[in-house]
């Protein structure tokens, strides 16, 4: 599925590009950090790049983010580097998604850093291409220009035009953030709207997310991605801890980060463990992760006095995220696979987790990945 990778014309091309698609009339602020790599503050002057790489034939992959870059995302820059003539990678932190009462003011924003980290991540192209690719233009759009209506996080007082995949955004992470995902779908619309990818990558880390945006580009029936050129891309994890790599991981203490945030994810292999092991039903393999919680929350607190308290962790069908139902084991959820699909049919076990004020998610998939687009880099 994934096997398309778009060759590189020649190295001269490509060592041409980011000059010539590069330096049109882009505002650049003065406190911008000095980057071989150009800066676009407005949607002028990233179109008028845009339009020189239609022009030329570029394919362009984009990666959203909302900055504090770390392997997670850089992984998907790297697998846009490897598939695309040109990259572009997005840092907005989106106010619509922010409920009045998170951390919009807080959210870590490291630009000088992110710089530096978009620079370092060049792809060896291949074999036959000496060059290698770097970051082609990042956007750096204003608060003002992408919301033109203007914005407030309280939606009963938004005014202007928001966008919402009805029936799929008030379950799993919607449950706890109810108008996150009517203001990330907004977002990204007007982010597609402007970078139009022709390719564009997401992590599984926000897998809701991920899925959602996927349906929203195949409701919208848009051209650039389309549901086909949208990439899903497994999480990365600390190689030792098997934390999810997470912008808000910055937020966390050192004993925070070893001791504590490490639990969901062992909080989920548990579970999953339970499950493929046969007669369990779903009620009783999220038991296991939840006190495996819990045992671990009592600990942290008398030895270390730290706070860690599940938020939830479920099971849910991947095509609609409706719950599985409690008394599901393994084998009867596999016996209303529909016929005629290879693999196991997959069902997501995610959950999320604070430790102190911070909230972290991860998720698994059970079954067959592939059945979802997602698939490991070979
Ligand atoms: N560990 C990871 N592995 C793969 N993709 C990731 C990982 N972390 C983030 N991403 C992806 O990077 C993109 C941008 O995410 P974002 O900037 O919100 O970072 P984040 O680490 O998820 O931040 P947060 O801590 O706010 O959840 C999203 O598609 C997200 O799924
Ligand atoms: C997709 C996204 C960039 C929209 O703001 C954000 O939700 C994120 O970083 O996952
Ligand atoms: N990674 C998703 C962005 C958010 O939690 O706001």
């Amino acid at each position: 599925m994934f096997a398309f990778i778009q060759r590189p014309a020649t190295a001269a091309t490509l060592n041409r590009l980011p000059a010539r698609v590069a330096f049109p009339k882009r505002k650049m602020s003065s406190e911008l950090p000095k980057s071989p790599i150009p800066i676009f503050t407005t949607v002028s002057a990233y179109r008028e790049w845009r339009t020189r790489a239609f022009e030329e034939k570029k394919s362009v992959g984009f990666v959203a983010t909302m900055g504090a870059l770390h392997e997670g995302h850089l992984g998907l820059v790297r697998r846009s580097l490897a598939e695309n003539d040109l990259t572009v990678v997005s840092i907005f932190v989106n106010p619509a998604q922010f409920a009045p009462t998170e951390d919009l003011a807080t959210y870590p924003r490291t630009l000088p850093h992110d710089l530096k980290a978009l620079e370092a991540t060049t792809h060896e192209a291949d074999a036959t291409v000496t060059s290698s690719r770097m970051t082609a233009a990042l956007f750096l759009p204003s608060v003002h220009e992408m919301y033109p209506s203007g914005i407030t996080q309280e939606v009963s007082a938004q005014k202007g035009t928001f966008v919402e995949v009805k029936g799929y955004g008030h379950q799993m992470e919607g449950t706890s953030r109810p108008t996150f995902f009517r203001g990330v779908a907004t977002v990204v619309t007007k982010l597609f709207n402007i970078i139009q990818p022709t390719r564009t990558y997401f992590g599984q880390k926000d897998i809701q997310q991920a899925l959602l945006l996927r349906r929203m580009v195949r409701d919208l029936i848009l051209s650039h991605p389309t549901p086909d050129t949208f990439y899903i891309i497994p999480t990365t994890r600390d190689p030792i801890s098997s934390l999810a790599l997470s912008s808000r991981n910055a937020y966390l203490s050192d004993t925070e980060r070893e001791l504590a945030a490490p639990q969901l994810a062992a909080a989920l292999r548990a579970a999953k463990h339970s499950w493929a092991s046969g007669g369990a039903n779903k009620a009783s393999c999220i038991q296991v992760a939840t006190e495996l919680v819990s045992t671990k929350a009592q600990e942290l607190a008398t030895a270390h006095g730290i706070q860690m308290k599940l938020d939830y962790v479920e099971m849910n069908d991947p095509e609609t995220f409706d719950v599985v139902p409690d008394d599901v084991t393994r084998e009867v959820y596999l016996r209303e696979q529909v016929g005629g699909v290879e693999g196991e049919r997959p069902v997501i076990l995610s959950g999320a987790m604070w430790v102190g004020k911070t909230r972290l998610i991860d998720n698994i998939v059970l079954g067959d990945a592939k059945h979802l687009g997602i698939v490991e880099t070979s």
